[in-house]
């Protein structure tokens, strides 16, 4: 099939295509009932039921080609979109792939403090926002006398700083050109910040850094290579971003609001119980509902019942809460999707 051909009048849809996010893409876009059958090896896919083709390309790259406007839609998390400096928009965020960005040293080493690090060697797969962190953390450094600079050239480091306003060629010199093209921001500061794909955590371990900027989840990756967290940079999660000019509006819309109601499902749970009209003013309380509880008069003289979406993750409590209040028949309820013009 010459896929290029048909491309040209389809809203381009990126998402991850391996990792972390891949799987709970999938199951969003199932949910979302974007049907699609992606042929061995191929990393675009065409839609059955929408003028729509998936393209399946790494998280890294995703906000690049959607910041390009060549890509209308795409999934990604908002730790790429931040180090891709790429200008797109930010349409929600999807409720998986949160960790945190943190800045991690040899747990028995003697590094404590991210300041520690000025002038040594870090690695990281997000040499723009690990440059800016150090950027930053230098000149607080230089601004209260603790010169990093300095420090870096006594540790034989090369420090090499140039005055201000030129471009520190050392650091160049030893920076990928990935640092150096994205940020154009490397120029000036004395840490080393030196870019790997992957396997971050092995840096230290190797010889090869002092410290790295990696992603912590369950912090298990962390722990097994003997480091240790000491600043946090970002919290991340999966977003849904959007470039500024879709080709599609209305389509990017209606795609958008069927992922919207997935994630809406996937969130929350219906609750519905009875209680006594005199508690019903307390028991609201507990579940006010994403807008307002709906109540219904039943036949028994002075009951109600009441029905209200609650956050999943805090069903257990509410229903405790309900219980000791007086609550009867509480009963809770999946829901396999949703419509609503609010937020998530
Ligand atoms: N441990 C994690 N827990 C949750 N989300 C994560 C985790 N690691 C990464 N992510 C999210 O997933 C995105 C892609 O990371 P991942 O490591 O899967 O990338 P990849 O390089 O494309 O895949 P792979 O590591 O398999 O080569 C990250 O930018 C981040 O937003
Ligand atoms: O805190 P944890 O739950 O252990 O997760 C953190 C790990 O997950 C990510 O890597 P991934 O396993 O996706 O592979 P990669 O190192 O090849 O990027 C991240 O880069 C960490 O290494």
């Amino acid at each position: 099939m010459d896929l290029v051909n048909h491309l040209s009048d389809r809203l381009l849809f990126a998402v991850p295509k391996k990792g972390r996010l891949h799987e709970n893409c999938l199951d969003l876009l199932r949910g979302a009932d974007i049907q699609f059958h992606r042929h061995n090896r191929l990393d675009i896919a065409l839609c059955i039921n929408h003028r729509i083709a998936l393209v399946f390309l790494p998280a890294a790259d995703i906000p690049v080609f959607v910041g390009e406007g060549r890509v209308d839609l795409g999934i990604t998390g908002q730790d790429q979109v931040a180090e891709s400096q790429a200008g797109v928009e930010e349409l929600m965020e999807l409720g998986f792939g949160k960790c945190k960005l943190q800045v991690q040293v040899p747990e028995k080493g003697p590094i404590q403090e991210p300041k520690e690090l000025i002038g040594k060697n870090i690695v990281t797969s997000f040499t723009l926002l690990a440059s800016e962190y150090f950027a930053k953390l230098e000149a607080e450094g230089a601004r209260s006398g603790d010169d990093g600079e300095e420090r870096g050239r006594k540790e034989g480091r090369g420090g090499g700083g140039g005055r201000e306003g030129e471009l520190n060629l050392d650091v160049l010199e030893k920076t990928t050109p990935r640092a150096v093209s994205r940020t154009g921001k490397v120029d000036g500061i004395v840490t080393r910040i030196k870019y790997v794909g992957g396997s971050v955590e092995a840096a230290c371990a190797l010889g090869v850094a002092d410290g790295i900027i990696d992603l912590v989840e369950s912090g298990e990756t962390m722990k097994a290579a003997g480091l240790k967290p000491i600043a946090t940079i970002l919290t991340t999660g999966a977003v849904l971003i959007k470039s500024k000019h879709p080709s599609n509006p209305a389509l990017v819309k209606t795609i958008e609001s069927r992922i919207r109601g997935v994630i809406v499902a996937k969130k929350y749970v219906l609750c519905t119980y009875n209680i006594s009209r005199d508690k019903l003013a307390v028991a609201t309380k507990v579940t006010p509902g994403k807008r307002a509880p709906t109540i219904t008069q039943l036949e028994e003289e002075g009951w109600v019942s009441v029905s209200s979406m609650v956050d999943k993750s805090s069903i257990a409590t509410v229903m405790d809460r309900l219980e000791e209040i007086g609550a009867e028949d509480i009963l809770v309820t999946q829901i396999s999707n949703s419509r609503s013009t609010g937020g998530v």
